[in-house]
Parts: C-alpha cells; structure tokens; sequence
C-alpha cells in the first residue's frame, strides 16, 4: 500500500467579486510508496505547499481523491500517524518548549510523557533551550522545535515544508541525519525543499512541480542520468593507449576519462585492467546532472 496516492487533484482557489481563479494545482497524479523519501521540487509558486495542503486534509481538493495511509486524510486515526511540519510555523512565544510539545502530543491523542520529550529536544539540538520561552528563539530553533513537534509519536509518514529555513549549516547536517534516521525507523518522508542538495542527499525519489503539473517524477538517480556513466581521473603519466583498451574514453582534459559500467562488477573489471596497465586512480565519480540541472532543464523545457 502507498504511503501517499493522489490521482487528478486539482485546486482552484477561488478569487472576491467574481474574478477567475487562481489555478494551484491542474490535475495532480502522484504516488508515494510506503518507506521511500520523497522530494516535491520546483519553482515558487508551482503548488508544492498546495499539494502539501491537500495531502493533509487542510485545503479541500477543487478535483480528484487523495489517499493517504490507505485512509482519508481527514480521519482522526489517520492523522495521529503523519508528522508534519508547515512552511510558516506559529508558535505561542510565551510557552516553554517542552509545554508546547505537551500541548501538542495531547492534540495528538498521545499521553504527554516528559521524559520522552526532552529526549526529542536533546535530539533537534535544543536541550538547554528547553525551559526557556519560545518567543525568545531565532528562526532556526523555531524550526528545530517545529521538527521536535513533527517527530512526537513516532509517525509513520513525515511530511516537512521546507524543514531547514533559517537552520545554520551545522544544524542541516543535523536534521538531515535525524531525517535519514527516520527513513531508517521505516517512516516515510515527504520533503519539500528549495534545497536541492539536502533533497539530493535524503531522498530517494523526486518529483518536479512546476505550474500545478507534475513534469517529471522517479528515482533519483534514473532523472539524474548518472546511473551507468562514470567520470575517472587516473594520476599523470599514465600511458592512454591501455586506458583506451581497458574502456576509458579520454575526456582531452589531462587524466580525466569517462566510462560507461551497467553495474558495479563492470565498473571494478574495468579498474582492474586500468590498474594492471600502471594506471593509478586519484578519482572517481559519477557523471550524472545534479538535482539543480535536471530541474532547470525539466522546467524550461516545458516554459
Ligand atoms: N490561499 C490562497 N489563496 C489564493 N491563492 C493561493 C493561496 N495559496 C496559494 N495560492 C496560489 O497558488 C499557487 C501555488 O502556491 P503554493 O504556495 O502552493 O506554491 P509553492 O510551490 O509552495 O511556492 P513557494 O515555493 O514559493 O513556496 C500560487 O500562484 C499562489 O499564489
């Protein structure tokens, strides 16, 4: 079962005096296998937040279904299983941290339990911030508190609006570990980012958005192109004819080859016979597009 299946979901938003609507989403088809990370990219405005909305029960679809947990997202049972932090956090400024995570674990119909709690705070990096008032928090604690709220009850779907606005970037190393520990836990995530790199490195599917319309959607590295080619940098000196019968193609950049392996044996066997000619390897990476260029490139084209 999909953690998450929408199929023709369509959201206008209606405008005063009678003026067209404003078309958020034009026929949404979308499906989240359970366990996976799953990164919604696109340019501002393309309906992500909407999408987001929707899946949550918070905006009524103009057109369409959406499933979610095998349920409706407007079942209570369903709800008390999805963490989800949004992309603009209100949160009361006179409360203490661990008395807004009481509040909210009793909103969703779990039994505040401190201990747990301060475990959670230690966890998002706010231990010694615990008691104090959240009003006096930056931005990027507000976020790592909001994470802490989204975590409580361990969900079984995790859907995050833009998660590290405003957090250094030693916190992003922080949260991106917490994420993949949850991935880990078996929980479903579901990020959006304007952070293509963090949703590079967490998730494990991508689907762009752009203009209310899914363009492109699967796993990363089948978008990114890079499953099968290579890019190899052999120290100076090596003699390029045995590269060439052992597979390499020479780039005309000094020491920098290319080479196309279906799988990771290929890729070995191919070293293997670099090496038995003298080659020594300094690098090798894959020589697929980054997320950046596939989005680019997929959004243009449609323009
Ligand atoms: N409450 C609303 N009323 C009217 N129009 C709205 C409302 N919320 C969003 N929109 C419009 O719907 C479209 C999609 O907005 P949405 O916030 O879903 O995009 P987004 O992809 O999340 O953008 P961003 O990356 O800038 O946050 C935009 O044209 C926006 O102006």
């Amino acid at each position: 079962m999909p953690a998450i299946e929408v199929s023709g979901l369509r959201k206008t938003y209606r405008r005063a005096f009678g003026r067209a609507g404003n078309d958020a989403l034009r026929g949404v088809d979308l499906t989240v296998p359970e366990g996976s990370a799953f990164g919604l990219i696109g340019p501002n405005g393309a309906g992500k937040t909407t999408f987001i909305k929707a899946i949550l029960g918070i905006v009524q679809p103009t057109a369409g279904t959406v499933r979610v947990l095998g349920g409706s997202p407007e079942d209570p049972r369903i709800r008390a299983r999805i963490g989800y932090l949004p992309e603009r956090l209100h949160l009361p400024g006179a409360w203490t941290a661990t008395a807004f995570l009481n509040t909210v674990a009793r909103l969703k119909g779990l039994r505040p339990e401190e201990a747990a709690h301060l475990r959670l705070l230690e966890r998002v990096g706010l231990a010694s911030a615990a008691g104090r008032r959240i009003g006096g928090y930056s931005k990027g604690m507000r976020q790592r508190l909001g994470l802490a709220a989204a975590l409580l009850g361990s969900p079984s779907l995790l859907v995050l609006d833009e998660p590290t606005d405003g957090i250094d970037p030693m916190g992003r190393v922080e949260v991106r570990s917490i994420l993949q520990e949850e991935v880990r836990r078996g929980t479903t995530l579901f990020l959006n980012s304007h952070l293509l790199a963090e949703t590079e490195r967490v998730c494990d599917r991508v689907a762009i958005l752009a203009d209310g319309r899914v363009l492109r959607e699967g796993r990363l590295e089948e978008l990114s192109r890079g499953g099968a080619r290579w890019a190899v940098r052999f120290a100076p000196g090596t003699d390029a004819g045995a590269l060439a019968s052992a597979g390499f193609q020479a780039t005309g950049s000094e020491g920098l080859y290319h080479i196309e392996a279906a799988d990771p044996a290929a890729l070995n066997a191919a070293l293997d016979r670099a090496r038995a000619a003298g080659a020594l390897l300094v690098e090798l990476k894959r020589d697929g597009q980054d997320l950046e260029a596939v989005l680019t490139s997929t959004v243009g084209a449609a323009a």
